[in-house]
């Protein structure tokens, strides 16, 4: 019998996790708007990507979601309560209920991983010694850990370090994880990792997660949703097929790192350059590639057939779409 497998299905989780509802979501600093009239839904259990150029303002909607910062209109419908216009005790209550990685793990130096990881226990709940141990172990095994306990965050590497720092997010076992560039400052190699572990701890805790990334890779084959910030709105938000398929000028240009197309080097391009374009066609797209599925091979409980967005919606996915990995290889090989 397979021992790993059994313990596995037992600690699936037969519940998903909390939907997000953004209604007409508008913030500013002073007179600078960062984003206006953003309504999405993240749904629950699912991962969605934000994605968007430097400085549109993903971080400024990460922290907005937690509470951190108040919108200045619109409303975040969690379990019933509105978190951009509640009281100080609901948001504490409700912020329960979130996991944040932060980018470079937010790790007290001075501390061992260990003690790191074990501090929201410590902080917020009356565990006892041993119960602390058994869930802080428990969670530095999911992210591959164990053994390095007692190093400091400032003898490991970042990759090691994000893992901690996911490690932290979960002790309390959240409903919804918010990850700030997960990838910033690791290798491919290294990123590739991260993106498995993320959809493994997907199957396994069925939380909803939340993934600010700049790595067009990670949003093409690990979310189950892609939205766009661009020019201060939400340009687009939906299924990883419909983004992935979209012709839209600004969608397609981002999400397949293309120079041509109206996201310039400040933003947006000036009038002159998009003028010097007229004429000029957007490149095809490329393959839409398959989603990272589970390493257990069990799918996820949001986890859709390849194409069965495109199907449902009559949409033909460009030529070599959803092929598998492998197969993909030979044909280059071939
Ligand atoms: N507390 C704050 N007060 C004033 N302005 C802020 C504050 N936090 C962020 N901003 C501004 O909001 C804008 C968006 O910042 P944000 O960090 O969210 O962008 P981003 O899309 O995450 O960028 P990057 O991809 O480069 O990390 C920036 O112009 C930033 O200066």
């Amino acid at each position: 019998m397979d021992v790993g497998a059994s313990r596995h299905r037992e600690t699936r989780r037969a519940f998903v996790g909390v939907e997000i509802k953004v209604e007409g979501l508008t913030k500013a600093f002073g007179k600078d708007l960062i984003w206006k009239d953003v309504s999405l839904t993240l749904p629950a259990g699912e991962i969605s990507v934000m994605l968007g150029p430097s400085g549109t303002g993903k971080s400024v909607f990460l922290k907005t979601l937690i509470g951190l910062l108040k919108p200045n209109t619109g409303n975040i419908w969690i379990e019933g309560t509105d978190i951009a216009n509640c009281k100080e005790k609901e948001l504490y209550e409700i912020r329960k209920l979130f996991g944040v990685l932060f980018q470079d793990g937010a790790m007290f130096g001075s501390m061992d991983l260990y003690d790191n990881v074990a501090f929201p226990l410590r902080e917020h709940t009356k565990k006892s010694e041993s119960e602390v141990r058994q869930i802080v172990m428990d969670k530095m095994e999911l992210v591959g850990l164990i053994g390095a306990e007692n190093k400091l965050p400032g003898e490991i590497s970042g990759g090691m370090r994000k893992r901690a720092g996911l490690a932290r997010a979960l002790v309390l076992d959240p409903e919804i994880i918010l990850f700030d560039e997960p990838d910033s400052g690791l290798d491919p190699v290294r990123t590739a990792y991260l993106n498995q572990l993320i959809i493994d701890l997907n199957a396994q805790i069925d939380a909803t997660f939340l993934i600010v990334t700049h790595d067009i890779n990670t949003a093409r084959t690990v979310p189950d949703n892609i939205g766009l910030l661009y020019h201060k709105h939400l340009a687009m938000f939906g299924p990883r097929e419909m983004l992935l398929s979209s012709e839209e000028p600004v969608v397609a240009q981002f999400l397949n790192a293309q120079r041509v197309g109206p996201i310039g080097m400040s933003e947006e391009k000036d009038a002159d350059e998009l003028a010097s374009e007229q004429g000029i066609e957007m490149p095809a797209l490329p393959p839409i590639p398959r989603q990272i599925e589970p390493s257990d091979g069990r799918p996820r409980r949001a986890q859709r057939e390849p194409g069965d967005w495109c199907r449902e919606n009559g949409v033909v996915p460009p030529p070599g779409s959803f092929e598998s990995a492998l197969a993909a290889t030979a044909d280059g090989a071939a």
